[in-house]
């Protein structure tokens, strides 16, 4: 069965022919399973993989309180239809009888209670235990919810922290990331609520189902008469809904693009220093319009489609009571009991109305749910495939790169790195220098261990790292990337991160460390102008918060390296916002850092790599020159041409009493 929501092809939002304005999920439309939501089949099918996870959710949070919370509305339903039979037997008994109501209900005289009175205790008595019986499901819910957000979130954190860094450069891996955070994860919450009203629903239903069963089994066609209309026309807009929502994302992200832009601290600088202020707006403007065209078409087909199944309903209904006159006049049923039938078929109705309600939301927060445990799925589904223990990683005299090549996740057609043989001696220091692209902080990633190699592998000591425990591999591994990470931490914390095993550590030793690292990485000279010293807070968005320059938070990300204290140290440009005297402080530690561990530097300075053991000289992925500064600088290659290039500049720049670039080690250590 497959059809297409009304106005399918309407819901198509119109950009107004802006080119900006992307409207055909060029980027996220990806994989079989991110459109084709306009079938019922295949809008079941998602909904339906949801559904079980949804219960497994659950049952995890409180498979108990699931279980007597299903039980109380079953209980609830039971004394709900026990009640409107009651009722019809007491109002029949009263047509047939209207003398009984002449004598006391309940004597005083000690005789036994006429049966009219019994009939009506029953029915307050079903009346008021339903009504605790309520309280109780709500109770019960209310203590579920919190506890499955809890652990859904949770699941959600895990399972990103769990993926490894290549993922994040898959944009379907990022795509399916952001929809179980923005879209699942926000609708956990509310799908216990449906799913409860959902339950009740279907119990309200049954039991009003069992109840017309019970009065007469003539009645059972009636409801399904007027239960199919409703259903119908509720299915189809929540179809619309989906496709909208489908062919709309486009223009959403771009929306929740914008208002970031237009948020953010970060980009609030050069927005405004480009006084891209108005076209910013001018664009969300446009965007909103389109927006605001595509869901307005949206609403008018659900509207349409509401209407017909309100007529088609009403036209049922009124057959429904018809069929109900002609039973009474048939004598089939007593007027009693048509009454109670027209009671009980007014609240299967309601109950139908409220089934469909909660599957209608249900299955809508179920899609984006779909999103969340696919996702969450998936991650531990890997991380149960991954292999048997492997043996730790010890710290290596040599590590050597063997045929290397390397494609991000996002472009496996275009390696990034090809060809890389190379070998790095413990006690050493080489240096990876090339130009803007060329592949050295790929590189760099790939020796930490970040990245897995497409082709050829890294060996420690011989040994292919991917036969040893990346973790223990990790461990043995600093790096210091050239945008380190600005922990929203106090100026301690953010260096102290760089070991979380410190606790292992003596206090005392640690604390000498962190004072080492700081002065190392002059980053005690930061902490000093702090106003709380150690103890700052370092994010503006808290209380009492600071904000770094860009040199400062160099620093301390220096610091964090250094205090992490590896015997694989890797170096990605670590001095590039600093001023001359804190280079030269960082590269005097380097060099004193060498002879107990293995240095990695990344450079574009190559003043500041030439005392380097090796440099290798990176052309658009492949190392083109290898050799020592002074091999180099006689081969007159690259290597050659830029080092003279860079010497020229800063010579310029002495000439015309500019500021001048950093001086080489040499010289700095004379000053
Ligand atoms: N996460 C990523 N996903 C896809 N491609 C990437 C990613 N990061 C880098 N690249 C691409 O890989 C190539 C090498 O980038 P890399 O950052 O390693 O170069 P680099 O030599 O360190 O450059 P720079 O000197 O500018 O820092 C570039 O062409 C870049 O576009």
């Amino acid at each position: 069965m497959t059809a297409r929501p009304a106005n399918a092809a309407d819901a198509k939002p119109d950009a107004g022919g802006d080119p900006f304005i992307a409207t055909e999920n060029p980027y996220w439309e990806l994989g079989p399973d991110s459109g084709g939501l306009d079938s019922y089949r295949a809008f079941f099918r998602r909904v339906g993989r949801a559904l079980p996870a949804v219960l497994a959710l659950l049952r995890r949070a409180s498979g108990s309180r699931l279980l007597a919370l299903l039980g109380c509305q079953l209980a609830a339903g039971s004394l709900w239809a026990y009640s409107l039979v009651l009722g019809a037997r007491l109002i029949e008994s009263l047509l047939r009888t209207p003398q009984a109501l002449s004598a006391p209900l309940l004597p005083l005289d000690g005789q036994v209670p006429q049966p009219l009175a019994l009939t009506l205790l029953s029915l307050i008595a079903a009346y008021l235990a339903k009504l605790g019986i309520d309280a109780l499901a709500e109770h019960l819910r209310a203590r579920l919810s919190p506890t499955l957000i809890a652990l859904a979130e949770q699941d959600f954190v895990d399972a990103c922290l769990r993926a490894p860094l290549q993922r994040f450069d898959d944009p379907d891996f990022v795509d399916r990331m952001h929809r179980a955070r923005d879209r699942g994860l926000h609708y956990v919450e509310s799908v216990v609520d449906q799913a409860v009203a959902l339950s009740a629903a279907l119990m309200g239903l049954l039991s009003g189902v069992a109840a017309l069963a019970m009065l007469h089994l003539a009645l059972l066609p009636v409801l399904l008469l007027c239960l199919l209309p409703q259903a119908w026309s509720s299915a189809r807009a929540l179809l619309c809904v989906q496709s909208h929502w489908d062919h709309s994302m486009a223009l959403s992200r771009q929306s929740w693009m914008l208002q970031e832009l237009a948020s953010q601290a970060e980009p609030a600088a050069e927005l405004r220093s480009l006084q891209m202020e108005g076209l910013l707006s001018q664009r969300h403007r446009q965007v909103g319009e389109a927006l605001r065209t595509s869901l307005s078409r949206l609403k008018s087909a659900v509207a349409r489609t509401r209407a017909w199944g309100a007529v088609l309903s009403g036209i049922a209904q009124g057959l429904a009571y018809l069929w109900l006159l002609l039973l009474v006049q048939r004598g089939v049923l007593g007027p009693g009991l048509a009454g109670a039938a027209a009671l009980g078929l007014r609240a299967s109705l309601d109950a139908v109305g409220r089934l469909v309600q909660a599957l209608d939301q249900m299955a809508e927060k179920a899609l984006y749910l779909d999103d969340f445990f696919a996702f969450v799925q998936q991650s531990q589904a890997e991380a149960k495939a991954r292999g048997p223990a492997l043996p730790p990683a010890q710290a290596p005299q040599c590590i050597s790169l063997h045929g290397l090549g390397f494609a991000y996740a996002g472009a496996p057609e275009r390696p990034v790195l090809q060809d890389i043989e190379l070998s790095i001696r413990r006690g050493t220091t080489v240096a990876l220098v090339g130009e803007n692209g060329s592949g050295k902080s790929t590189l760099a990633k790939l020796l930490a261990g970040l990245y897995v190699p497409s082709q050829g592998s890294i060996c420690w000591d011989g040994v292919d790292c991917q036969l040893l425990d990346l973790q223990s591999r990790l461990a043995q591994t600093m790096i210091v990337q050239q945008h380190p990470l600005r922990w929203p931490y106090s100026a301690e914390q953010n260096v102290r991160l760089g070991r979380i095993d410190a606790e292992a550590l003596d206090p005392a030793e640690a604390d000498q460390r962190l004072q080492a690292a700081a002065v190392r990485a002059q980053a005690d000279a930061v902490i000093a102008q702090l106003p709380q010293r150690w103890q700052t807070l370092l994010n503006r968005l808290f209380k009492g918060g600071l904000e770094l320059s860009a040199g400062q938070w160099q620093r301390l990300a220096v610091a964090r390296g250094l205090y992490r204290d590896a015997p694989l140290m890797i170096w990605d440009e670590p001095t590039a916002p600093l001023d001359a005297r804190a280079e030269a402080a960082v590269y005097e530690s380097l060099a004193s850092l060498r002879r107990q561990r293995t240095v990695v530097l990344i450079s574009h300075r190559l003043a500041s790599v030439r005392g380097a053991d090796m440099i290798f000289f990176l052309r658009q992925g492949r190392i083109t020159e290898r050799g020592t500064h002074q091999q180099l600088m006689a081969l007159n290659g690259d290597y050659a041409q830029l080092y003279q290039l860079q010497l020229r500049l800063t010579e310029a720049a002495d000439d015309a009493g500019q500021t001048p670039a950093p001086a080489e080690p040499e010289q700095r250590a004379a000053a």
